[in-house]
Formats: structure tokens, C-alpha cells, sequence
């Protein structure tokens, strides 16, 4: 089944117990270009990629990926899905040239020289090294290696970055834009590091506690948190009464607000309170996704 969707689920819901890992999640990412999905620890984005691969069944809605079900993926779906994930589960008695062999067999029609070599060529591998003997950081090179020269149709990655070097970590990155360049290719990405974030991301979808909190544009994120600096006599406002408040914090008597969805109306609503004097600050995708996740941090 053809579908312009990569990926899309309807009221997902996935429990662990008395857990809600994944809860009532309506996501359509299209197909083509890098999604990222950020979230606080344990918000439900590894969930969220178990259930897409099918790893594990939905509580109650639906998951599609590549317009199929995702309890029913065939053989032939999986092979256009590359997965890695931050265990980067390779079987660690095997050599490396012997798994490299084994990929380049399974996914003979389709793969990828070019994009395995640009990833690889940063690790200092040998062929009859074991897996198990490789560092994280090699593992995880390897992992990647393999899942681009697979040349899949949509890439899923948890956390592909953590525990590599700053240089393997660039050409990582460079290797997934020149995957994606123009082509129907689909990256959905989770990672806590939003700098790589902002440089790799089309889409950002923000999750809380299984929630979708944000999806736009990383531009588009940004520009829904403002951050406002006010010399307001006293305590200021309630906090309660302070519209979008995300955050408030003060320094030498003058109060900091991170509002989301705040136009110039916000600083009437601090004149109206009493300020003195009232400043907008640029705010970076970092602290604009900072400020949304601590809303209700535990
Ligand atoms: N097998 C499981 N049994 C019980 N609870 C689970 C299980 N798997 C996940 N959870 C819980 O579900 C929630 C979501 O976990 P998940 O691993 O999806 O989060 P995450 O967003 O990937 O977190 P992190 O950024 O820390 O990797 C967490 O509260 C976690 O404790």
C-alpha cells in the first residue's frame, strides 16, 4: 500500500502496567527528510519505535509505517526500515568483516557502498576484530555503517549519536543529510542533544510523557516560546495568571518569563502588572525546548 505518510499513528496508546508510556498519540510525519523526536527521559519515544517496528503491540489505536500496519510488516517491509538503536545489538562473537559480508548479502539489491564507506572510513576497524571487542563508539559506527548501506526507505534511530567522538559524530550527520538529499528517503531520529537537533531537523516533535506536545518545524518551535524580562516591583504577577507561563525565574529584582504562544499583547499583560520596563529576548531551540519540557517535569 502506497502512502504519502512514513509514518502515522491514530490515539496510539502503549501501557507498561500501571505505566503510559505512549499516550493518545495522533503523529503523521511525511515521507522524505529527517523528523526529529526529542522528549524528557522515559517520555516514550523508544516505545514509540518499539511499537512502529512492531517489537511490541499497541495498548489500543493504530500505527502505521510506510502506509502498513505495524504488527503486520512483512519480510519485504523490513527490508526498507534500517533500524539502530542505542544498544546496538550485533552479535558480539561475530567478526566484523563477517557481519559487514552478511548485510551486503541480505540487502545485495539495494546496497549502498558509497554511504556504508563515508560512515565507516571514520572508525579504525579491522575486518577480524569481534564485535563484542569494539567500543561503544566503534559499535555504534559499525551499526550505522550497516543501516545506511542498506539503503533503507525509512531509517529509524534511537539515539545514534550518544558515546561517538565529535568527529565521528560530524560525519555521522553529514552521511544522514547526503542520505536524505532530496530523495524519498525518511530519517526519524530521537535524541537529547538538540544542536544536532536544529542542524539536522525538517520536522521536530516534541513528546511529554507520551504526549505530543509539540510538531513543527524546528523554526516554528522556536518561535511559539518567547522569553520576557520585566522590572516588576515586588513578586510580580501570580504565577497562575500569567498566560503560557513556562517558566519564571528572578534575578536582582527583575523577573525572567518563558511564555509559549505569547505575542505583544504579553507585554501589555506585564505594563498592566507593573513594569517598569519590559525586554523580549531571542530565544535558541534549546531553551525554547528546555522550557517546554520542564513545564511538568517531574
Ligand atoms: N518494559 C517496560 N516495562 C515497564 N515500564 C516500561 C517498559 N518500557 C518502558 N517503560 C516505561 O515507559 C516510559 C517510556 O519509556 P521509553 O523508554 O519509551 O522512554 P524514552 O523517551 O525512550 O526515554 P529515554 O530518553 O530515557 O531513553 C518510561 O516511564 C519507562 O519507565
Amino acid at each position: 500500500m502506497i502512502s504519502d505518510l512514513a509514518i502515522e499513528t491514530r490515539a496510539l496508546t502503549r501501557r507498561h502496567g500501571r505505566k503510559v508510556a505512549v499516550d493518545h498519540l495522533d503523529l503523521a510525519l511525511p515521507r522524505g527528510g529527517i523528523h526529529a523526536i526529542v522528549g524528557a527521559n522515559g517520555a516514550g519515544k523508544s516505545t514509540l519505535f518499539r511499537v512502529l517496528l512492531g517489537f511490541v503491540t499497541p495498548t489500543a489505536g493504530e500505527a502505521f509505517v510506510l502506509g502498513r500496519p505495524s504488527g503486520a510488516l512483512t519480510p519485504a517491509d523490513r527490508g526498507l526500515i534500517g533500524f539502530v538503536n542505542e544498544e546496538h545489538t550485533l552479535p558480539g562473537w561475530a567478526r566484523v568483516d563477517e557481519v559487514v559480508a552478511m548485510q551486503r548479502r541480505l540487502y545485495a539489491d539495494r546496497w549502498d557502498e558509497q554511504a556504508f564507506a563515508s560512515v565507516i572510513s571514520s572508525f579504525d576497524l579491522l575486518g577480524d576484530q569481534r564485535v563484542a571487542q569494539l567500543s561503544r563508539g566503534e559499535r555504534a559506527g559499525l551499526n550505522l555503517a550497516l543501516a545506511l548501506g542498506q539503503s533503507p526507505e525509512l531509517l529509524i534511530l534511537d539515539e545514534p549519536t550518544l558515546g561517538l567522538d565529535v568527529v565521528a559524530r560530524r560525519r555521522l550527520l553529514e552521511a544522514l543529510i547526503a542520505g536524505v538529499d532530496g530523495g524519498d528517503r525518511t530519517i526519524v531520529y530521537c535524541s537529547h542533544q538538540i544542536e544536532e537537533v536544529e542542524r539536522l531537523a525538517d520536522t521536530l516533535v516534541v513528546l511529554e510523557r507520551g504526549r505530543l506536545l509539540a510538531f513543527a518545524a524546528p523554526d516554528e518551535v522556536c518561535g511559539r516560546v518567547s522569553h520576557w524580562i520585566a522590572d516588576v516591583p515586588f513578586k510580580g504577577p501570580e504565577a497562575a495568571s500569567v498566560p503560557g507561563l513556562l517558566q519564571h525565574r528572578r534575578f536582582d529584582g527583575v523577573h525572567h518569563y518563558v511564555v509559549l504562544d505569547q505575542d505583544d499583547d504579553f507585554e501589555a499583560f506585564l505594563r498592566a502588572a507593573g513594569a517598569r520596563t519590559v525586554h523580549r529576548q531571542a530565544m535558541s531551540l534549546d531553551r525554547a525546548v528546555d522550557a517546554l519540557l520542564t513545564r511538568n517535569h517531574a
